[in-house]
């Protein structure tokens, strides 16, 4: 279906707006009085700046305060709307929003209501528009849609239909039920559909429609069931976004028109609008990727960790580090300075530039992965290698991360000739042999990990702050993971939020996070969680190595030996090495910090029996610890 978003939604001067409409695919806008008020553009040159960007003006709006007055405040309602009228025209647009009164003037009369919409449709038309009539959820007394649309049947004018706004129909909680009416609106009689989506918030209506808005997907409202109704009901104009948000307001047009775009697209695959190629969930993280200007400090801690460097890149200056199925690129190639040159840039203080730049995904189908990433928009990134590695399909996630889908071979040989598929030929037959990008990599020698063993548990990637919501959408609906709820956490210096996203059995679990504000470097990390069967273990081998654990006050321990029971000594153990402690209903989960380098630090955590969270309850004080540090 076509798609639009309101200007509203965007942020900037109005043709900056329009520009990342149209950049971002769409297909037409609602303009904003706001924007039109602010422009130095006359509505001629909006028009015609809006046909170059291949843009359709969808609808103009808002009119407010119309109906139901009395007669010499009507007059006057006439005189204001005449002039909006004529600018719609001037525009080209042929829709004009009136959204219903809130004026203590107005009266609970739907006959007048419709009367005096019917006589202010009669002007429209000697103009040449139409008016979709919106019911505000805040509305003096027009507050439904159901409302709103018996007023719009009793006036009966072919230049009167309603226009549905998804949040206010969804705000009010209504019973899935009185969705039901919906499809019995005569579809042609919706003018206009416009979509929001919203955090579930116990607030005022207005307060939580004018500031927290979010994409269809972002939020909690049932977008996708309303969405449905109207299409039963007939309606095949377009689908626009109306997004009242205070981040977006400040955030750049260009990616956030891009993300809402994106909302766009999976919110019609999910309606059934729209097929788009099938999700390959990941099946594991293959690697992580390290950029930095100095290897030696990753190398240290590396090295601690228990990680041996196993090979090396045949044409890059990339080290691969590996520690039972914990695989590490440290990349030290041109590639990297960038990198940290502009995160350094993002937090406004120069720092380390030691970042974590890639995922690897291990994927049945890469392929297939990097295709259902485009379609939803992701930047496909440029393979920039040399002719004889491996073909790799990357794009880039929201922060810049760069995510890799790639078929390991089953060995894990970092020789090519090595990377021979060993499973049973038959099975093997079907299958495209895929060139793994273990293959790029040159075995050096060294000697085997000792110990304990690590797989990757998850990674914790902190969002630049306007990029929260959006991060989640994409790493829901492009990589297929599930979300869920958010979890807020007080940290010493603002509001640290956190959202983890993983596949079915946990062997991909990524936790999204956003930090008080965009200069704080601690709650700007990223981190590598790293599972291990004994933590204990692990973390007095870190230690005998030479690694710093990050000390925990003693106030956590008195506390927590209030709160659980703990054999003899075990306590002591966690108090000494700064083992942080969490339980839930399925089990239990130990945990530590390293040091950190540059954004990057490494956790090591045990779950045992099913414990499903992220140790969230601890990230308070693992926060402040690692402020304390600082
Ligand atoms: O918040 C408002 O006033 C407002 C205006 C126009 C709309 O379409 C809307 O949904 C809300
Ligand atoms: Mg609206």
């Amino acid at each position: 279906m076509r798609t639009s978003i309101a200007t509203v939604s965007l942020s900037g001067s109005l043709t900056e707006k329009l520009t990342a409409a149209s950049r971002a695919g769409f297909h037409g806008v609602e303009i904003f009085e706001n924007d039109l008020l602010a422009s130095p553009l006359t509505p001629e040159d909006i028009r015609a700046r809006c046909a170059d960007l291949g843009l359709s003006i969808d609808l103009y709006q808002p009119m407010r305060d119309i109906e139901a007055v009395p007669p010499q405040e009507f007059a006057r309602n006439l005189r204001r709307a005449r002039h909006k009228f004529e600018l719609t025209r001037r525009l080209g647009a042929d829709t004009v929003l009136v959204c219903s009164s809130v004026s203590p003037l107005a009266e609970d009369d739907d006959a007048l209501a419709a009367a005096q919409l019917s006589r202010l449709a009669d002007l429209a038309q000697d103009f040449g528009v139409k008016i979709a009539y919106e019911a505000l959820a805040w509305g003096r007394h027009v507050n439904t849609y159901d409302h709103a649309w018996r007023i719009v049947e009793a006036a009966d004018h072919p230049a009167l239909g309603t226009c549905l706004d998804s949040f206010h129909i969804l705000a009010r909680g209504s019973d899935p039920k009185d969705l039901e009416g919906i499809a019995d609106i005569p579809g042609e009689k919706i003018f206009f559909l416009q979509l929001a989506d919203a955090p579930l918030m116990a607030m005022d209506v207005l307060q939580w429609s004018r500031h927290y808005r979010c994409f269809p997907g972002q939020g909690g409202l049932d977008v996708t069931g309303l969405l449905r109704h109207v299409i039963a009901a007939g309606y095949r104009g377009p689908l626009s976004l109306e997004i009242f948000n205070d981040v977006f307001r400040q955030a750049e047009a260009g990616p956030t028109a891009l993300d809402a775009h994106r909302s766009l697209l999976a919110l019609q695959e999910a309606a059934g609008l729209a097929a788009l190629p099938a999700p390959v969930v990941p099946t594991g993280t293959a690697f992580v990727e390290l950029v930095t200007t100095d290897a030696e400090p990753a190398s240290t801690l590396l090295g601690a960790l228990g990680f041996a460097r196993t090979a090396r890149h045949r044409s890059k200056p990339v080290d691969l580090w590996q520690q039972g199925e914990a695989r590490v690129l440290v990349n030290t190639g041109p590639a990297a300075l960038p990198r940290a040159l502009g995160f350094a840039r993002a937090g406004g203080t120069p720092m380390d530039g030691t970042c974590l730049a890639a995922i690897g995904l291990e994927s049945p189908d890469p392929a297939g992965a990097a295709r259902r990433a485009e379609s939803l928009l992701a930047p496909v990134l440029p393979r920039r290698r040399a002719p004889e590695d491996a073909p790799l399909e990357a794009v880039a996630a929201p922060d810049g991360t760069e995510l890799f889908f790639v078929a390991t071979d089953a060995t894990g040989a970092t020789d090519a000739t090595d990377a021979t598929d060993n499973a049973d030929p038959a099975d093997a037959a079907d299958r495209p042999r895929l060139p793994s990008w273990t293959a790029d990599f040159r075995p050096v020698e060294h000697t085997e990990a000792a110990g304990h063993s690590y797989r990757v548990d998850h990674l914790a990637l902190t969002q630049p702050w306007h990029q929260f919501d959006e991060a989640a959408l994409f790493h829901r609906s492009v990589l297929g993971l599930d979300g869920r709820e958010s979890v807020d956490l007080a940290d010493p210096y603002g509001l640290f939020r956190s959202r983890a996203v993983s596949n079915t059995d946990g062997s991909v679990r990524i936790a999204l996070g956003v930090g008080p504000a965009p200069t704080d470097d601690v709650s700007r990390t990223q981190h590598i969680a790293l599972a291990t069967d004994d933590v204990v273990a692990a973390a007095r081998a870190f230690r005998a190595a030479g690694g710093r654990l990050l000390p925990i006050p003693a106030n956590y321990y008195d506390d927590l030996a209030a709160r659980y029971e703990f054999t003899d000594g075990e306590l002591e153990t966690y108090r000494e090495l700064g083992i942080l402690y969490d339980r839930d209903a399925h089990g239990e989960f130990r945990h530590c910090y390293t040091e950190t380098l540059g954004r990057v630090f490494f956790e090591l955590v045990q779950r045992d029996g099913g414990y499903q969270g992220y140790g969230a309850q601890n990230a308070p004080v693992r926060l402040a610890a690692q402020h304390t540090v600082r």
